[in-house]
């Protein structure tokens, strides 16, 4: 109920910054107004402190007033204040009124717990110290004036309220918390989505392969795959034309590799192909289906577009030197007339 309210009148959900202060606002204030006017009934049925009546009377409007604030005028600050004072002047007035009798005191137990949540840690704590110190002054001002209190049933519906408001708290609290843990941990997964992925081309990108490359601890087939003469693609047709050849050319290898291995955008217009199956496979001629593919789609340009590969075995105890020997067979492959595939067995 509380989430269907916040979202219909605050267009707050779950994953706005201030879902949790919010919930735990409005729950509160929901509870006290039902508290607040089950008391000024109490009271008005006992007719024992008239004072109290004017007070709870006070504190119900204050109720609806902060209620308004909250979600007609959108002041969340404001209702916070607002409630906030309204409750724990409320509990301070019965202290004073009613004294030890009827466990009153234990109200105080309200005053930190709401602060910190309403106020935040540093101005709750704030209004928590000078709230202790006016109960304390209540309290050693009235030592051998209050009498001993006596358990009824009155102290008993009071300690259940306190209860039953202390564990809503505590609930709430702990709900919100585990909600934005969720929250975290689904947005930390789409941060490490995107900080691995390629914007343009949607394909893994070089930082995910390099993290692939330095835990792999077999030999593996690998495959550097460059756009040939894509810049004259650029400077004939535009960029955003340059930016869909790439887009298409990404999703052409994605589906000619399939399963095999992983394809990922190296950068600019080279892509790199990682093999996953043991080196007895016959990659080379997955890499050449490729290439023909590439060169038979109709990209709707007036120049054909291919792509050179250069290939080879990535060594893991040989790191750099893999990739420097399978980009000199790249550079091999630019070099003799583009459009093929060079594989250096190194
Ligand atoms: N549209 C587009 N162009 C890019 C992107 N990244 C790099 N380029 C362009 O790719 C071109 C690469 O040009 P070169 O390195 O000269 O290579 P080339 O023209 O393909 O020549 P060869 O490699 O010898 O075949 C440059 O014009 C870059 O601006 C991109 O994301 N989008």
């Amino acid at each position: 109920m509380i989430n269907k309210i916040l979202q219909h009148y605050l267009n707050v959900d779950a994953s706005h910054e201030q879902y949790r202060h919010l919930t735990i606002l409005l729950a509160s204030i929901l509870t006290v107004t039902v508290c607040m006017i089950g008391f000024l009934g109490f009271n008005i049925n006992t007719g024992r402190y008239p004072i109290l009546i004017v007070a709870e009377s006070v504190g119900v409007i204050l109720c609806f007033a902060s209620l308004y604030s909250l979600l007609i005028k959108k002041q969340v600050k404001l209702a916070s204040f607002m409630f906030l004072f309204m409750v724990t002047g409320i509990c301070f007035l019965v202290m004073m009124f009613v004294g030890n009798r009827s466990y009153s005191l234990a109200l105080s137990v309200i005053a930190p717990i709401f602060s910190v949540f309403l106020l935040g840690f540093r101005l709750g704590s704030l209004f928590s110290l000078l709230y202790l110190i006016a109960f304390s002054w209540l309290c050693i001002s009235h030592i051998g004036v209050w009498k001993e209190a006596a358990f009824n049933t009155i102290s008993f519906i009071q300690m259940t309220m306190i209860y039953v408001i202390v564990f809503i708290l505590a609930c709430f609290y702990e709900f919100s918390r585990i909600a934005s843990h969720r929250l975290l941990r689904e947005s930390n997964k789409k941060l490490a989505e995107l900080a691995s992925t390629d914007a343009l081309t949607g394909l893994r990108n070089r930082r995910y392969l390099e993290d692939i490359l330095l835990n792999e601890s077999e030999n593996r087939f690998f495959a550097m795959v460059d756009v040939d003469d894509f810049k004259k693609v650029n400077d004939q047709y535009g960029h955003d034309e340059g930016d869909a050849v790439l887009k298409k050319i990404a999703e052409l290898m994605s589906d000619s590799i399939g399963s095999s291995g992983v394809v990922a955008r190296w950068g600019g217009e080279e892509f790199a192909l990682l093999f996953s199956g043991s080196l007895e496979e016959n990659f080379e001629d997955k890499i050449r289906a490729m290439q023909a593919r590439i060169e038979s789609y109709d990209f709707k340009l007036p120049r054909n577009i291919t792509v050179s590969v250069g290939a080879g075995i990535f060594h893991p105890d040989n790191h750099k030197s893999s990739l420097l020997t399978i980009d000199s067979a790249l550079y091999e492959a630019k070099s003799s007339g583009k459009n093929c595939l060079k594989v250096s067995y190194d």
